[in-house]
């Protein structure tokens, strides 16, 4: 017991610290609503000042603290300043990867200034031990600890009952509000920034003669920090003290009880994953706001120009390069492999991943094990390093099913600290101080021992990248590369159109683990001693930074990220003909990106293929893909499939949807309130009700967006409790009031989403040959009876308004639907534009028999085109009968207009 009260001050006094860390990251994610990957890197500056301050120069701690804590306010406010407020409206993606360039400036900053050594600073609070029963603490440790839940109290006074702390708080609500109440946002976001840094630079200070300083380990107190600041939700200053101190203790009981190296690194993670999935949703609500992501390459290849290209480097390295620039080819070539898996994972399926280095490390680790103690010939054991990175990608992958954007960049990030701590560093794996001996390795028997022969290693590494550049590619353009684009770009229009968002995430944290792991393999086997020190969590940084450099959703990309890893071709090439630059390259590399993330979001890959194109991820792709001949090709085979498909007498036919005391709460508030009705086939049935009564609720219960009790039926099976994806591929679709089109897609593809086959084989298949999609009987049904033949090759923001509409209904009976419910389809239309979906809806009951259910504002169009019509308010089901009975309803009046006695007259919009 007394142990344990022993640890448990202990943990306190770190998670005190880690608190006041997490306050910082609190006050500017309260302000701006960004996370700041380089609070870490701030707080070590803090550290680094303060030691050069009093022990270098000699001067009293009562100069040097403030001296840290100014500096790294002042750190603090650069960030925002620099980085931040010019990137104001982009993507969170694109600000995360931002603040992830200032990590990489500042940690490599303090490298060129400092060294990598470890510094001890002299300890500047009395460390004797205090006594407190049976218990005893330095008091250092007591001194901190006080400390924390002092300036706690101080902010949340500050902060609750303050001017600015109440600005603040409504800052990110709404800053323009603020505005227009003279308040000066730039400057109250900036202000919040210096006391965030000022924050890290105390925790830093707090730190640094405990942790002592080492510029690698120090920066990546962000991970607590984070953890920190996710217990105390982002918000709440007391509660993130409350989860510093759980940390802490956590970290300190389980160090010390559990018997396995790295524990307590990865503690934080645990904390991390446990918030995430018990917080997060498998699709995201309503309200999430789908950002556009650096733009993706076609992932068509050009044959002749691969072979080229292959033969050029294959010659050059066997008989131009010399030892330096072979090293550095083969390195470029290994990190690109790397990259490739950054590619899949983050530019195609949109999962922000910051582990891919450390599960290829798994892979090297795993596969040298294997050759070690069994004699493993080298070609199965990349194999089996791609193999073993399985399980640690799929685990990596399970908080995407729930996580989304910053948060899962921090689980990431967090797992690829735990994936070092626990099994890259730990001496039981990795073969101790010695390292793992594996010998010179064969393919073959063709020797590519990379020492004697450099070249050899050179061109294996090329031709593996090669192969799986073309596998990458190929996903592209396949089904699996449609599904991922169009999760990557909204889950909920995925998940709508019967995409199986989790198995698709999944699926693409499992392929890039793959790819990943066969590069760590390559890379670790350069010698014949392996070491596992370079596949650590800030190299992961480095490389998705090189890879948003390159291009993160071009397969080019990757190959131009290689170039500037570290002891990569660059360094290799400005090695043999400038200077030394490797020491300069990490800093060098994270100025570019933030640089780039401000003017070029899309990376170089995306200049080189479109050097007109406008730099915005927002701009379209120009129609004038069109006239190429392999375009061409392409439309011309489309045209013969939709001519084919044409010939066929099939279209959609309906089903019946019953729903049976549906209800759905939102804490105290009921949205829909024990609703049961029925839509026969070939039925329209209208939905009304004025603002907030429940319709889309009731769409979103019917298609499992939100849980619901109660039943829902489609032709007597079942629907309640299964995903809304199964829901879709049953035959229930929807479309959306905000028509949720997949802008990275072009029509043809968007509705190719909808029809795409579901089986999983395409997994496999896609691999090696891409399908790039049958044209269904449906698709040609939809194309035809809503004109879109002419835009096929269009994106959706190419578009006009009413066109953009019909896509949207078209894309729902492209899933070949028997029940399809439309979310207020004619909102924003023209008159005609009305007349014309009204129109369609009809056609598409009369003619095909499909079941409708139609949320409307517009009463003229509910009364000319539904059969029945159901009114809501509060949820509730207020009337039901013909659309004149309902309309004439005095409850239905009164609901609209508030009184009884106005007549509900036949106009347009109600609402
Ligand atoms: N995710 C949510 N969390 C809490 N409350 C919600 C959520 N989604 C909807 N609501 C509430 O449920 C009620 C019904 O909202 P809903 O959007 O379904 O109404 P609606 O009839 O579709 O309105 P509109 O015509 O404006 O689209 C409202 O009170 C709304 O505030």
């Amino acid at each position: 017991m007394n142990l344990f009260l022993q640890l448990f001050a202990l943990g306190c006094a770190t998670g005190g610290i880690y608190a006041i860390s997490a306050m910082g990251v609190v006050a500017v994610f309260r302000s701006s609503g960004v996370i700041n990957f380089a609070h870490g890197a701030v707080a070590m500056a803090g550290g680094y000042v303060m030691y050069s301050v009093a022990d270098t120069l000699g001067l009293s701690h009562l100069i040097a603290v403030p001296a840290g804590i100014l500096v790294s306010a002042v750190l603090g406010w650069l960030v925002y300043a620099v980085v931040i407020r010019p990137l104001a409206d982009t993507s969170t993606l694109t600000r995360v990867i931002a603040t992830l360039g200032v990590f990489v400036v500042l940690q490599q900053g303090v490298v060129l200034t400092y060294g990598s050594a470890l510094k001890i600073p002299h300890p500047y609070l009395p460390t004797g031990a205090v006594r407190a029963g049976p218990v005893s603490v330095g008091a250092d440790q007591l001194i901190l600890f006080v400390f924390s839940a002092a300036l706690t109290a101080v902010l949340w006074a500050v902060f609750k009952h303050t001017r600015f702390g109440l600005a603040t708080s409504a800052v990110a609500e709404s800053p323009r509000s603020l505005a227009a109440l003279a308040w000066r946002v730039g400057r109250l976001r900036g202000l919040n920034w210096a006391l965030g840094g000022a924050l890290a630079g105390v925790a830093g200070i707090a730190l640094a003669p405990s942790l002592q300083l080492q510029p690698n380990s120090f920066a990546l107190l962000i991970i607590p920090t984070l953890a920190s600041a996710m217990l105390g939700g982002l918000r709440s200053f007391p509660l993130t003290l409350l989860g510093g101190i759980t940390l802490g203790v956590l970290q300190a009981v389980c160090a010390h009880y559990l018997d396995l190296p790295g524990v307590g690194d990865a503690v934080p993670f645990l904390v991390i994953i446990a918030v995430l999935m018990l917080m997060g949703r498998t699709l995201p609500l309503r309200s999430h706001l789908n950002e556009r992501l650096p733009r993706v390459g076609s992932g068509k290849v050009h044959p002749v120009r691969l072979l080229v290209a292959v033969a050029v480097v294959a010659v050059a390295a066997q008989t131009l390069l010399g030892v330096q620039l072979l090293d550095g080819l083969t390195v470029t070539l290994v990190t690109s492999i790397i990259l490739l898996s950054q590619v899949v994972v983050t530019g195609y399926a949109g999962q922000l991943s910051l582990a891919q280095v450390p599960i290829a490390g798994v892979g090297a680790i795993i596969a040298g094990r294997l050759l070690a103690a069994t004699g493993l010939p080298f070609p199965l054991a990349i194999v089996a390093g791609g193999l073993a990175a399985i399980p640690v990608a799929l685990a990596v992958g399970l908080p995407a099913l729930r996580a989304r954007g910053v948060s899962l960049a921090i689980a990431t990030l967090g797992f690829g600290v735990a994936i070092n701590a626990v099994i890259l560093r730990n001496s039981d794996l990795n073969g101790g101080a010695g390292g793992l001996q594996v010998g010179f390795q064969s393919v073959f028997g063709i020797d590519v021992d990379s020492i004697v022969y450099p070249a050899r290693y050179a061109i294996l590494c090329g031709l593996v990248f090669v192969l799986l550049a073309l596998v990458v590619a190929n996903v592209r353009r396949g089904r699996v590369g449609r599904r991922m684009l169009a999760v990557r770009t909204n889950e909920r229009a995925a998940a709508a159109l019967g995409v199986d968002v989790a198995s698709t995430k999944l699926y693409a944290f499992v392929l890039a683990g793959v790819v990943a792991g066969i590069g760590g393999v390559l890379g670790a086997f350069r010698n014949p001693t392996l070491t596992f020190t370079s596949y650590d969590p800030l190299t992961s940084v480095n490389g998705l930074i090189q890879s948003v450099i390159g291009g993160i959703g071009y397969v080019p990309g990757a190959l131009l990220g290689g170039v500037g890893q570290n002891g990569g071709l660059a360094t290799a090439v400005a090695n043999t003909w400038l200077f030394d630059i490797a020491q300069y390259l990490v800093l060098i590399l994270g100025i570019g990106l933030i640089v780039q993330v401000i003017v070029q979001p899309n990376g170089i890959a995306d200049v080189i293929a479109h050097p007109k194109r406008k730099k915005g991820p927002r701009s379209a792709a120009p129609r004038a893909r069109l006239p190429r001949p392999f375009a061409r090709r392409r439309a011309a085979a489309v045209d013969a499939q939709i001519a084919a498909a044409r010939r066929t007498d099939h279209h959609p036919s309906g089903g019946r949807l019953e729903a049976r005391g549906v209800t759905v709460r939102f804490g105290s508030v009921v949205a829909v309130d024990d609703l049961s009705f029925e839509i026969r086939p070939g039925e329209v049935v209208a939905v009304i009700g004025p603002n907030g009564a429940g319709k889309t609720t009731l769409m979103d219960a019917l298609s499992g967006f939100v849980p619901a009790t109660g039943t829902v039926l489609l032709d007597g099976s079942p629907l309640s409790g299964l995903p809304a994806f199964r829901r879709t591929r049953a035959g229930l679709t929807r479309s959306f009031q905000s028509l949720e089109l997949l802008e990275d897609m072009t029509v043809l593809d968007n509705l190719r989403c909808a029809s795409d086959p579901t089986d999983a084989a395409s997994y496999l298949i896609d691999l090696v040959r891409p399908d790039r999609g049958r044209i269904t009987v449906a698709t040609v049904a939809a194309i035809d009876t809503f004109t879109l033949a002419e835009h096929l090759h269009r994106f959706p923001t190419e578009l006009a308004y009413g066109t953009r509409h019909l896509v949207a209904i078209a894309r729902a009976v492209a899933a070949a639907p028997k029940v399809l419910m439309l979310d207020e389809p004619a909102a924003g239309l023209s008159e005609v534009e009305r007349t014309e979906v009204g129109d369609l809806i009809r056609h598409l009951a009369d003619d095909w028999g499909i079941a409708v259910l139609l949320v409307e504002h517009d009463v003229e169009l509910v009364r000319r085109v539904s059969d029945r019509a159901i009114a809501l308010d509060f949820g509730r089901q207020i009337a039901a009968g013909t659309p004149d009975e309902v309309l004439a309803d005095p409850r239905v009046v009164e609901a609209y207009l508030g009184h009884s006695t106005s007549v509900m007259r036949p106009t347009k919009e109600v609402s």
